[in-house]
């Protein structure tokens, strides 16, 4: 019969047998699946109660869905008041991520229990993908190379000391002659060239840890060390930013990061940049060592201490490349906010002008030694770090060593913990009308102060064992910068062709975790003719004075030559 049936057309019992175990297995794979799926939600579900409150998250999507286009930070401010709680849970994928959103509580957790939230969380994209790696343990067999990503542990300690010998603390009183310099630069490229404001500021940020990390200053405002770093880490700091294009696939299935890159080119296409960058500042680093292996400079450093730490070449190139990558974009977005907070709020110009008169006068600009003098001054330096700081979620996400509670909640090891720098910065009790840019509240006495965790009155540049390593760099630098700006010019919006002032919008920023206000005109009018010659004959003396630092690097302009091709 079956041989009559299979001549017939009919399925043979071998055929039946095998569509049958064909079946079997998909039912199987599919109930495997599904449990698979039930168990990880329980384990979400689990969590969720456990965890500090946020939104009830979904199988495998968490909150995804919820997550705004841009600018997250204003959504998680929202789910805090929403929730009653300062510090909130919110699921991107199957990970659970914690936002801090006051200054207390990230003073309890960042600052005071550091050693715990020492690490960084797993970073698919950003570190494996780029092959920069996060081990922190010198024997791994793929060890990380970057201590801005790095786990905590003895690796990432090595980094973080050879980065301080570089800029830290004790380093960058040393810089002040050359900072200070480059910023008279500044003053005097305004006077000649206001409309390119934006691109002075980017000059002198990139000269100042030129300098430091290589010996050689960025002189011209075409440099491609301008043009093309700065974009790539602008354009970095978008993608870093969960949202739309937060990768968070990878994040969440890490397994697929094991799939082939042409599945995903526009993610790889990136990344291919990123690593040609890592190479990228080997060479400059190499050249400047090349060219005066005894020349006092942190690269030069670097390769003496390479056979001590066993450096690699990848490692190396990292320890450069964060001048670059931490330190200039983030200096000289601070300025441009800066620019905009004078165009929006001329009524704080007069108090700061009064000071600065009567402790500098017109015949010479602010220096260091007036710096206990310019209390006002500082104030106003103090409330551009506060009121739109530039990392506005506090650059890179936290992670705890161990698993940590929280007012009876838990926060397991390993969580993704993000201080939401935005909402710190923006707390009615803390800062009233924080969106008001006013230096008083920094000043001791003034009915506008209030407590804060912290002596220095702002978390702009981290917490506890990470915070950020070229933070005395960075604040001497904005101190010496801002308080010239304000010495020499009355900084103002705009005129259109009727002599109408044009509006400047203090909310429309840039959306990458690196924020800083989008292209904005503004006026820049000097305050007196002898403020005008101090600032000329100061911008001369300092050009002579930098000159020591002038030259070419032919290994920079073949890697923008050969990129450009291959663009
Ligand atoms: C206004 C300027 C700057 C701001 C607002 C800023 C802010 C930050 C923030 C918020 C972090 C993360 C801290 C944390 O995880 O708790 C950070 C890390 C870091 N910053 Fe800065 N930064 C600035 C300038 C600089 C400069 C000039 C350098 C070096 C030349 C630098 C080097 C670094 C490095 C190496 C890290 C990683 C530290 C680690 O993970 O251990 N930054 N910065």
């Amino acid at each position: 019969m079956a041989v009559i049936g299979s001549s017939m057309g009919l399925p043979s019992v071998s055929d039946i047998f095998a569509s049958n175990v064909l079946r079997l297995v998909l039912a199987l794979l599919a109930a495997s699946g599904l449990a698979g799926l039930l168990l990880d939600f329980a384990r979400m579900l689990r969590l969720h109660r456990k965890m500090p409150p946020g939104p009830m998250p979904w199988p495998i999507i968490g909150n995804t869905h919820l997550l705004p286009k841009v600018k997250p930070w204003y959504y998680f401010e929202q789910l805090s008041k929403q929730f009653d709680s300062p510090v909130i849970t919110f699921w991107i994928g199957r990970n659970p991520t914690v936002w801090i959103n006051d200054a207390q509580s990230a003073s309890e957790l960042l600052e005071k229990k550091a050693a715990v939230y020492s690490s960084r969380p797993r970073m698919v994209v950003f570190a494996e993908l780029t092959g920069m790696q996060q081990s922190s343990d010198p024997n791994a067999k793929v060890p990380g190379t970057n201590l801005v990503t790095m786990f905590y542990g003895e690796r990432w300690r090595v980094h973080r000391k050879l980065t301080h010998q570089g800029v830290g603390l004790q380093q960058v009183r040393r810089y002040r002659g050359f900072q200070n310099d480059e910023s008279k630069v500044i003053a005097y490229d305004i006077l000649r060239s206001p409309e390119q404001y934006v691109a002075h500021y980017e000059r002198y940020a990139a000269s100042v840890v030129s300098i430091i990390g290589f010996n050689r200053r960025v002189s011209s405002i075409e440099d491609p060390i301008i043009t093309e770093v700065i974009a790539v880490m602008q354009k970095a700091a978008e993608l870093k930013v969960p949202g739309k294009e937060f990768p968070m696939l990878f994040e969440t299935f890490p397994w697929m990061a094991r799939l082939s890159p042409s599945l995903f080119p526009w993610i790889f296409k990136g990344l291919g940049r990123r690593r040609r960058g890592q190479e990228f500042f080997y060479t400059l680093a190499e050249e400047a060592h090349t060219k005066d292996p005894d020349q006092s400079c942190y690269v030069n450093d670097l390769f003496k201490e390479q056979p001590k730490y066993n450096l690699r070449k990848q490692e190396i190139s990292s320890l450069a490349g964060n001048l670059f990558g931490a330190g200039s974009d983030t200096s000289s977005s601070t300025l441009i906010t800066f620019t905009l907070a004078c165009c929006a709020f001329p009524e704080v110009l007069p108090k700061v002008w009064e000071e600065l008169d009567r402790v500098v006068g017109p015949h010479r600009s602010p220096s260091w030694e007036d710096e206990p003098e310019l209390v006002y001054t500082k104030a106003f330096v103090k409330e551009v770090f506060r009121w739109r700081s530039v990392a506005i979620i506090g650059g890179q996400p936290h992670a705890p060593v161990s698993d940590d509670e929280w007012n009876g909640y838990i926060i397991p090891k390993g969580t993704w913990t993000q201080g939401n720098v935005w909402s710190i910065h923006h707390n009615e009790k803390d800062f009233p009308d924080p969106d008001r840019f006013n230096p008083d509240r920094y000043m001791k006495d003034s009915p506008e102060s209030r407590p804060f965790p912290n002596e220095k009155g702002y978390m702009t540049f981290g917490w506890g064992r990470r915070v950020c390593s070229g933070q005395g760099l960075a604040e001497q630098g904005t101190f010496i910068t801002v308080a010239r700006m304000l010495w020499a010019f009355n900084i103002q919006k705009a005129l259109d062709e009727q002599g109408n002032e044009v509006p400047v919008d203090i909310f429309s920023y840039t959306d990458g975790l690196n924020w800083r206000p989008q292209p904005f005109k503004c006026r820049f009018t000097v305050r007196s003719p002898e403020i005008r010659a101090a600032i000329e004959r100061e911008g001369r003396q300092a050009l002579q004075d930098l000159s020591e630092y002038d030259g070419e690097s032919e290994a920079m302009d073949r890697f923008f030559k050969h990129n450009k091709q291959e663009a």
